[in-house]
């Protein structure tokens, strides 16, 4: 294992202290030996944080104190000389998460100074706390399974650094472990169930038979529906609705960002493969989980209504009636997570049918937020009066019902899809085979609406709609009739067949319009469905092509110059995350649920030729507080740190107004490209004048407290609008932050620089400044040369010294936040040596 040359040998030292060097180096990032000889708090801070840091990545993390020779807080060492060659005594702290879908996660410190300690200890503890026999349970760590006589520190160690601690998974010892690598076709094809005998879940309590169906889950892959169930906790421990939903959310981010990875080095052909093979083995699954559970409730119905009732004031409620009416609950609890289980499967048929599967990076972040909304949408309606029989009855025929029981995810997508199937001309053709395919209503009724080449995937996919039918045999894989009537007829549908492989060498006409071509056939598990993309002759659009595309279609739509992508660095075509699930939006916000709207605006009543032009009769410019915030060719001034107030759609001024800057769509094209350390970066290929608006900040606007509650990748696209807070006051009720993670625009790839060559102002021009919605726009501070990359200060506050010290304070005070520092490689020549992704 490689260490940081300052501490050459930590790794394998036995005794907890260190020789600390002051120098200028990487480590102890501009702390000189100078600065440190003057035994300022802040420096002491500031290095140790360095020092953190690189431990952190080695070991999980490191705490530090001092031996007796300096002070006690190793925080505040104030007074000290300390000097080169000078020991301090540091305490590593091995963090540890053992995670068990069904038990859910217990955390675990272990003092790496006992390297006696073995696993044994913390399995122990582990399955006390859950309740659990330790025997019954496999842990593993990274796919390495963990023997319970090995020493923690040791294997720890020698496993490898993280900076976020070990996660190591609990799993009954009769499942079958989840192996996390690349999946090949023929490890899916080995998965896939090829009887129906092998789920049966006919029989037995409703507990044996979610356990079973969680088994099977397991069994049909690792996908991230079977995730998605097992991260359910288990009905046993009383939990209320809004606990459950957290877990439910909070192990779905968990699992998907864990994944994210994954997917995106999967090949489209992969990807496509193991996400139709799940399909139909979930949907296989949940038809048997459905039956038999639905048999199982009315047993139980009929047992707790035949039972004794309660009777208030009187104490005749027996055990049996409190069992009964506890099994009762819990299948109320299953029967909504069937309920949605089968709503997913249909979301992504849709996904799969349309063809946006083989476009995006896996679920995708806007899936999970209408997950997250259908899961809460379905919480609330239920309301505790849906029976389970009419919770699957929703799901029994969704013709007749239409579904409307919650937000439709079909219908949500539906507009994202229906782009994607024109703009690409995708023809699916699949025979109709012995496979009786459930598709929504809503679907049908979509797919209805779409041109004479959509339609024939319209066609093709709505046979059957019943949902007592049982998935058969394996569809068969050839081009229908149909689409080689539809080639002879029309010249500008002569398509080139695209494997899924896109192998061109190997792509032969006659062979493409009878059989697949080789490639896959050698690739192709029995069960996969044929999709056949006919895209244009000899045009071949990479995913980079279409998110372009995509993007500037909305750009255009919203009036906005041209983005490019561009990497001269690598072969990276996208930036992480970005996929045709990641919805790009130029210039507002998306509200999270149970945001309020804004209030109804007011606006000025400027009328002629100069209007907002004249300071006093404008009532916009007299609540701004000052002058003009812009220039009469829109430049800002410069002359504010308040919130700019713009004149607005209640103003009776023109659009022309030069009150109106920030909300005017961007003038300027873009290139998002990839820099040589710190991902994907922005830049503008003409030259930018001091004070040009270049554009919004936007994403999905979410409240204060759920922002606070990200950490990692996610937060580090998330800005807090605080621009009404004072410094050191707790936030206000209507805090928000806009979280740019899961939807956005290019802004969200602004890297950051100590030394930036923009700043965000905040603007309002469609909500009253209390509601506390103003856009960030980004300024240039300086001319900017065309092609210099842009940037802001994610921390502007800490630019002194001052605001510096207090921020560490703080940040101290507060661990959880500390934790979101980071390195900085702004390479400015004033850098502060570190980030903090709390903007
Ligand atoms: C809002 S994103 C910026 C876009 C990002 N580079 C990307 O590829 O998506 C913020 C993240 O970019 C990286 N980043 C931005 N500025 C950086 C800097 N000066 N030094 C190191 N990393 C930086 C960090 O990983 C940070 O968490």
């Amino acid at each position: 294992m490689r260490c940081h040359p300052l501490f050459p040998s930590f790794l394998s030292m036995p005794k907890n202290e260190i020789t600390l060097f002051f120098c200028h180096s990487d480590a102890v990032n501009h702390v000189s030996e100078t600065s440190c000889s003057h035994s300022r708090d802040e420096n002491f801070a500031l290095l140790f944080r360095n020092v953190e840091a690189q431990y952190a990545k080695k070991a999980g993390a490191l705490a530090f104190s001092y031996n007796q020779n300096f002070i006690e807080d190793a925080d505040t060492p104030r007074g000290l000389g300390m000097k080169t060659g000078d020991r301090i005594k540091c305490l590593e702290i091995l963090r540890l998460a053992i995670v068990n879908p069904n038990s859910g996660t217990r955390y675990f410190t272990v003092n790496s100074s006992d390297l006696s300690l073995e696993f044994s200890a913390l399995f122990g503890a582990y399955a006390k706390d859950v309740e659990m026999d330790p025997d019954n349970l496999r842990f593993t760590l990274d796919g390495i399974e963990l023997a319970s006589n090995e020493r923690i520190v040791e294997t720890l160690r020698s496993i490898g650094p993280s900076e976020e601690g070990f996660l190591i998974s609990a799993m009954p010892k009769s499942s079958p472990q989840i192996e996390h690598r690349q999946p090949t076709l023929r490890v899916i094809d080995s998965l896939v169930p090829t009887s129906a005998a092998e789920f049966t879940v006919n029989g037995g309590t409703p507990e044996d038979m979610i356990s079973r169906f969680r088994l099977d889950m397991l069994r049909a892959d690792a996908n991230w529906l079977s995730a998605l169930i097992c991260s359910w906790p288990s009905p046993y421990p009383k939990q209320d609705d809004a606990e459950i939903m957290l877990n439910f959310s909070r192990h779905f981010a968990t699992w998907r960002d864990r994944n994210a990875a994954l997917w995106r080095q999967e090949s489209a052909e992969t990807f496509l493969a193991r996400q139709l093979n799940t399909i139909l083995s979930l949907e296989k699954s949940y038809q048997d989980w459905r039956t038999g559970s639905l048999a199982s409730w009315n047993v139980h119905h009929e047992l707790s209504t035949s039972a004794p009732q309660r009777t208030s004031g009187t104490r005749n409620t027996t055990l049996e009636t409190v069992i009964r009416s506890n099994a009762r609950q819990r299948m109320l609890r299953e029967a909504k997570i069937i309920w949605m289980l089968g709503s997913l499967c249909e979301a992504w048929k849709t996904h799969l049918f349309s063809g946006m599967a083989l476009l995006s990076n896996g679920p995708g972040v806007d899936s999970d937020l209408l997950i997250m909304e259908r899961c809460r949408a379905a919480f609330a309606e239920q309301d505790g009066s849906a029976t389970v029989e009419e919770l699957m009855a929703l799901r029994q025929n969704p013709l007749e019902t239409g579904e409307t029981s919650a937000v439709d995810l079909t219908d949500l997508l539906g507009q994202v899809a229906e782009d994607t199937i024109s703009e690409t001309d995708v023809s699916l053709v699949v025979e109709e085979s012995p496979l009786k395919r459930r598709e929504s209503a809503r679907l049908k009724r979509k797919l209805n609406q779409l041109d004479e080449p959509v339609q024939l995937l319209a066609d093709s996919i709505s046979q059957g709609d019943n949902l007592e039918e049982t998935v058969e045999d394996p569809p068969q894989l050839r081009l229908s009739a149909r689409l080689k009537q539809k080639r002879a007829k029309s010249d500008a549908l002569e398509a080139v067949v695209e494997s899924l492989v896109q192998d061109e060498e190997t792509e032969h006409e006659e062979e493409a319009e009878d059989v697949p071509p080789p490639a896959i056939m050698a690739l192709r598990p029995p069960p996969l469905q044929t999709r056949v993309w006919s895209l244009p002759a000899r045009v071949r659009r990479t995913r980079r092509d279409i998110i372009q595309h995509e993007w500037n279609k909305v750009a255009r739509e919203a009036g906005a110059a041209k983005i490019e992508f561009v990497n001269d660095i690598d072969d990276e075509e996208l930036p992480p995350g970005i996929g045709i699930l990641f919805p790009y939006i130029e210039r507002s916000f998306l509200f999270d649920i149970g945001i309020p709207e804004p209030s109804p605006l007011t606006g000025c009543s400027c009328h002629g030729k100069k209007g907002c032009d004249k300071k006093r009769g404008c009532s916009c410019r007299k609540k701004l507080g000052c002058g003009p915030a812009y220039t009469r060719v829109g430049l800002f001034m410069f002359n504010t740190d308040s919130e700019i107030i713009e004149c607005n759609a209640a103003c009776e001024c023109s659009s022309k107004c030069i009150n109106r800057v920030a909300q005017l769509p961007r003038q300027l094209p873009v290139q998002i490209f990839k820099t040589d350390k710190r991902g994907w970066g922005v830049k503008i290929p003409v030259r930018i004048e001091k004070g040009r608006v270049l554009g919004l900040y936007t994403g999905l606007l979410i409240r204060r407290e759920e922002a606070d509650k990200l950490s990692g990748t996610r937060a580090s696209y998330c800005f807090d609008l605080d621009v009404n807070e004072e410094p050191d006051k707790e936030p206000p009720e209507n805090a928000y932050s806009v979280d740019a993670y899961a939807c956005g625009n290019w802004t969200r790839f602004l890297n950051h620089s100590c030394d930036p060559n923009l700043k965000i102002i905040s603007v309002v021009y469609d909500s009253m400044p209390e509601d506390n919605m103003p856009y960030p726009a980004l300024v240039a501070t300086k001319n900017i040369p065309a092609f210099t990359e842009l940037t802001f200060d994610y921390n502007p506050a800490h630019q002194t010294e001052y605001e510096l010290k207090k921020y560490r304070e703080k940040a101290h005070a507060k661990r959880s936040k500390s934790k979101k520092m980071s390195r900085c490689l702004c390479g400015a020549s004033q850098c502060r040596g570190w980030l903090s992704v709390v903007a």
